[in-house]
């Protein structure tokens, strides 16, 4: 798909369209894209739906719209905070410093890595026990059912008919969903939420308390015991802000200006549930690929390498944890990091629904249609990002991020329908990455292959993407 757009901007320009379900205008101009995602957010707050998520995604933040979703997303904010990423530090540690004890045994054996894979297994070892509160430990235990069936729930496959109709053929939508078909298989997603609702119940039932996302939404449930309104009650509500937090992007941006305005409504069970899978989806893969395509661009620039080494190791000395305020004072890493998802955008597009009709200097754009924002198109166009095919961290240096035009970089999206999870993943990657480089040379081994891309909307490698590690004294 991220192909298929460079091609697009190439023959039709910044402002083109076609047809699926209905127009579809796809924008890579800036200044349009900054209107669009930003100033004129209330007529773009929506993405467009499929109504193919099934009873339990459809609450989920991401598919949720206008007031319901900005009552949900309101609640779900403050956990991103520092303070509460700073709470999960240890849990974090945790699973680094088990990732780290596997990693020696795969050196001592002398075994190449397949970081596609093993990538996975740590981000799931991470959201669980960050966001749902049970320790995984997939290195070791691989076919745990919890872990078997998260990984089904990704098996984003020409076998899901659900995946196959909004990819190929966007049209028959409301058809498959008179079929009741759905884009999270059912099976999997109904033993996730089982096990989601057993941990929900023990919680509550025991008093247990633990610092994780799960704890967070728990307290949230309970404050609703005393106010019980269905959902829908609340989008009547009238206006609500969204903290300025919300629009922080990687470079500094315009902010959206929201009146100081909040829904005084925690969430429901069936919420919480909703939220718990959408940060699994979202959060475990688009992880996992970022460290992957970061590990293989480091192990062919070794000089990269070894200068975000150096940085490293002169804010984090021998016999020190990395923690989440030392990971912060390290400005080439942020720079590694942003230009890998430059090159390699997990999500190829994001996309914002038209509400009413808008006019854009001569252009008017009818209420219904979809707007397609490019991300790996913009990421990859050379007017842009000179030689965007070459991976070069310093573009992203001080001396030189003043020369990168607002809302031409969007790994996380932009304004107040950006990524929620953004800090959290960067500041996961962080770690991973931080704990690996203190201990080990990554190096290709002769089956290292630049990776062909697999891109139905999420850019993953489509073969094994095998590295090397090396143990330095
Ligand atoms: C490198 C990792 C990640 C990347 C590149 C990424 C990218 C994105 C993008 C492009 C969007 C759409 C933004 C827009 O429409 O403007 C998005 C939305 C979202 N992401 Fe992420 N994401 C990542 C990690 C995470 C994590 C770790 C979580 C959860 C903890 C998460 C949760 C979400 C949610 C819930 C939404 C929907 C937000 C809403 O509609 O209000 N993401 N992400």
């Amino acid at each position: 798909m991220g192909k298929f757009d460079v091609g697009l901007i190439k023959k039709f320009g910044r402002v083109c369209g076609y047809y699926d379900t209905g127009p579809i205008l796809l924008v890579s101009d800036p200044e349009m894209l900054k209107d669009i995602m930003v100033k004129d957010f209330s007529v773009f707050a929506n993405r467009r739906d499929f109504d193919l998520n099934g009873p339990i995604m459809d609450l989920s933040v991401s598919v949720l719209r206008d007031q319901h979703w900005k009552h949900v997303r309101n609640v779900l904010v403050p956990a991103f905070s520092s303070g509460k990423m700073r709470q999960m530090e240890h849990l974090i540690t945790d699973c680094c410093e088990t990732m780290v004890a596997h990693l020696d045994k795969v050196v001592k054996d002398g075994e190449d890595l397949d970081v596609k894979e093993y990538f996975k297994r740590i981000t799931m070892d991470v959201i669980s026990s960050t966001f749902f509160g049970t320790k995984t430990d997939t290195q070791s235990n691989p076919n745990s059912p919890f872990v078997k069936n998260a990984l089904k729930i990704f098996d984003i496959s020409i076998f899901n008919p659900a995946f196959l109709v909004v990819f190929l053929a966007p049209r028959f939508a409301p058809f498959a969903k008179k079929m009741k078909m759905q884009l999270t298989p059912r099976r999997p997603l109904e033993h996730i939420v089982l096990v989601m609702k057993e941990i929900l119940e023990m919680r509550k039932s025991s008093g247990q308390v633990r610092r994780d996302f799960l704890q967070m939404m728990v307290k949230a449930m309970d404050q609703n015991d005393s106010t019980k309104r269905p959902a829908k009650d609340y989008e009547e509500d009238g206006p609500d802000v969204l903290s300025d937090a919300l629009s922080v992007g990687p470079s500094s941006q315009p902010q959206a200006n929201h009146q100081e305005h909040r829904i005084n409504r925690a969430l429901t069970p069936d919420e919480v549930m909703a939220q718990s899978v959408v940060f699994l989806l979202a959060g475990f893969e688009t992880t996992a690929n970022t460290l992957t395509f970061m590990t293989y661009l480091l192990s062919i620039h070794p000089e990269i390498q070894e200068r975000l080494r150096k940085e490293i190791q002169q804010v984090i000395g021998r016999d020190v944890q990395p923690t989440y305020d030392l990971i912060a004072q390290i400005p080439y890493l942020d720079q590694c990091i942003n230009e890998t998802l430059r090159l390699y955008p997990p999500a190829t597009r994001a996309e914002r629904e038209c509400s009413e009709d808008w006019t854009w200097k001569n252009l008017t754009i009818e209420k219904g249609t979809t707007i397609g924002i490019p991300i790996y198109g913009l990421h990859h166009d050379p007017e842009f990002w000179p030689e965007p095919d070459c991976y070069n961290p310093d573009r992203f240096s001080e001396e030189n991020k003043h020369k990168i035009i607002p809302f031409t970089f969007l790994p996380f999206g932009q304004g107040p329908r950006n990524c929620v999870g953004m800090r959290f993943a960067i500041y996961e990657i962080k770690m991973v990455m931080v704990s690996i480089l203190l201990k080990y040379r990554i190096v290709s081994s002769p089956r290292t292959v630049t990776p062909v891309l697999k891109d139905w909307g999420l850019v993953t490698p489509k073969d094994p993407l095998w590295v090397k590690l090396e143990e330095f004294s």
